[in-house]
């Protein structure tokens, strides 16, 4: 039965093939095209359907693969897995992990707002007759299929939801990086710009779960941090550009640089870290800045100590001071030179450069970036640096109390809620500061014979010390300071003798120059 019909069907197909080639030979090239529209115009009265299509690579930027097509592939990525029968993978995160998308020739359906379409992944095969200088891959596409009716709905909204997606789906997926920027030293542009910033895989274990400090502020933290990062609309609506600027102060050891990398896990940013003594100048510190991608955090660490900030701004006012002090550091570093001790090159980076990268023009390019600054003295910083608009937020990070503590202690002893030390250990952090990482050390096991009980013996010992130094210092302070009130009396009693005696003196010189006069006057007289 079976052999009957492939006996008929056999000729048929041959004809048709026949036909076609004939067709494609012997028919004049416009006909082709006439003849083309016209049977799609037949076949749409009947066929409701349509099509989109998405090459990989668009015409110009051959090399370079479609952004909205990557987009795409991520998206089906998430359904190809259950739907399709053949899959492809594709390796990301430098070769870690690999993408599930489907393969060439295969399906998938998907609904949006309860209408289905269908993903068809395809490729047209390249033209094996051109003479080029590489060998041409086969053109891959994916094709969209959707009823007529939907035809608003899938233009207006469900495109562009796809592309959403499939970046979103990239960016939580992608391999995050630590940068830092390269000293702008030899080469030229080209060059330099190239290697503007250097990076690593970011694999900092620091989170929000793990960072001590009083849950309702950390809270508060990561509330800011998650509005702003779906704030698009928003920052667009009061046209502002859309980045954030956070100040962390506090005493060191205090967790500054610990809560960056939590942010920067909790926002799955990229981090540039950037190193201002090492930028040459203004110029250079707005390269930088370009060269930065969206959701990233840029952080310059220790604010205070990168540049005379104060200075340089005394510098803008008193310019003929600047002057001098140029002429005689060049006259200096000439010196230097000759004795061949001349230093590397100080940073010209000044303080309205720093003022125009966070606030800048230039600073909304790219979007989406929290600026954090750390320091150890805010009372140093210009007032104008840390304005609100620039540094949005200030976050002090302190020493540790006993809510900082209880997660400390969760995360280093798995020690939950209580035990028999946490009263004492109340009572001392109320009396003794200390920071989260000398607390942290302290709790942290030295060997396999240490358990919690020993490590938090050790931690009051450690807190006691410290309070009996405390009692001790400030004894010391209070003893120095009562010296020096009293050398103050002293000299001041000292002061007000010599007063008194200085006015005994001209009371004396005055009578006696009285007297000379009336004696004269009479004299006279
Ligand atoms: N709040 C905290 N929560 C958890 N761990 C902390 C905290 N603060 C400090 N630590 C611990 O102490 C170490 C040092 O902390 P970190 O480097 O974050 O301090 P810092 O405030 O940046 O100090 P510096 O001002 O010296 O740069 C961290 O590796 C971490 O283990
Ligand atoms: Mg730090």
């Amino acid at each position: 039965m079976m052999q009957d019909v492939w006996t008929q069907l056999g000729p048929a197909i041959a004809a048709i093939m026949f036909s076609w080639t004939m067709y494609q030979n012997y028919f004049p090239r416009e006909l082709r095209g006439h003849i083309r529209r016209y049977t799609d115009k037949l076949v749409s009265y009947f066929y409701p359907y349509m099509h989109i299509i998405v090459h990989e690579h668009e015409s110009e930027g051959w090399f370079k693969r479609s952004k909205a097509y990557v987009a795409i592939e991520r998206y089906l990525s998430k359904n190809s897995c259950t739907q399709a029968k053949r899959l492809k993978a594709n390796t990301v995160k430098d070769g870690q992990s690999l993408v599930l998308t489907i393969d060439d020739h295969e399906e998938i359906t998907d609904e949006y707002k309860g209408e289905k379409v269908w993903w068809i992944s395809s490729q047209q095969a390249a033209n094996r007759q051109t003479i080029a200088l590489w060998k041409e891959d086969d053109k891959r596409y994916f094709k969209l299929k959707f009823h007529r009716k939907n035809r608003e709905l899938i233009t207006d909204s469900y495109l562009k939801y796809v592309l959403d997606e499939g970046k979103a789906i990239s960016v939580r997926e992608r391999q995050r990086k630590l940068y830092t920027n390269n000293k702008g030293e030899g080469g030229g542009y080209r060059y330099r710009r190239w290697r503007m910033w250097t990076g690593v895989v970011f694999e900092h274990p620091s989170t929000f779960d793990t960072l001590a400090m009083d849950p309702n502020k950390k809270q508060e933290i990561m509330d800011d941090l998650q509005t702003f990062s779906k704030s698009k609309d928003y920052y667009a609506k009061i046209g502002k550009a859309w980045k954030r600027g956070y100040l962390l102060y506090g005493p060191p050891g205090t967790g500054k640089s610990s809560m960056i990398a939590a942010m920067a896990n909790f926002l799955q940013y990229d981090v540039y870290d950037l190193e201002l003594t090492s930028v040459k100048d203004n110029t250079e510190l707005r390269k930088l800045l370009i060269d930065t991608t969206s959701k990233s955090i840029i952080v310059i660490e220790d604010i205070d100590c990168s540049l005379d900030l104060t200075g340089q701004r005394e510098k803008n006012k008193k310019k003929d001071e600047e002057d001098n002090k140029e002429k005689d550091e060049k006259d200096d570093i000439k010196e230097k030179i000759k004795r061949g001790e001349a230093k590397e090159k100080q940073s010209e980076v000044t303080l309205s450069g720093l003022l125009n990268f966070i606030d800048g023009l230039w600073s909304a390019i790219g979007g989406e970036r929290l600026i954090v600054f750390t320091t150890n003295y805010v009372e140093k910083l210009d007032p104008a640096l840390i304005r609100r608009g620039r540094m949005d937020k200030h976050i002090v990070l302190s020493y540790c109390c006993f809510e900082s503590f209880k997660v400390l202690a969760h995360n280093y002893l798995d020690v939950v809620d209580s035990h028999v030390h946490f009263r004492e250990i109340r009572r001392l952090l109320g009396e003794v500061s200390m920071t989260p990482a000398d607390i942290a050390e302290n709790l942290m096991p030295k060997s396999s014979k240490e358990n919690a009980d020993t490590c938090l013996e050790r931690l009051i010992k450690a807190l006691e010390t410290a309070k009996e130094e405390a009692k001790l210092k400030a004894e010391k302070e209070e003893k120095e300071r009562a010296k020096a009130e009293k050398e103050e009396k002293k000299k001041e009693l000292t002061a007000t003798e010599e007063a008194k005696n200085a006015d005994g003196v001209n009371e004396k010189d005055k009578s006696e120059s009285n007297g000379a006069k009336e004696n004269g006057d009479v004299s006279k007289g």
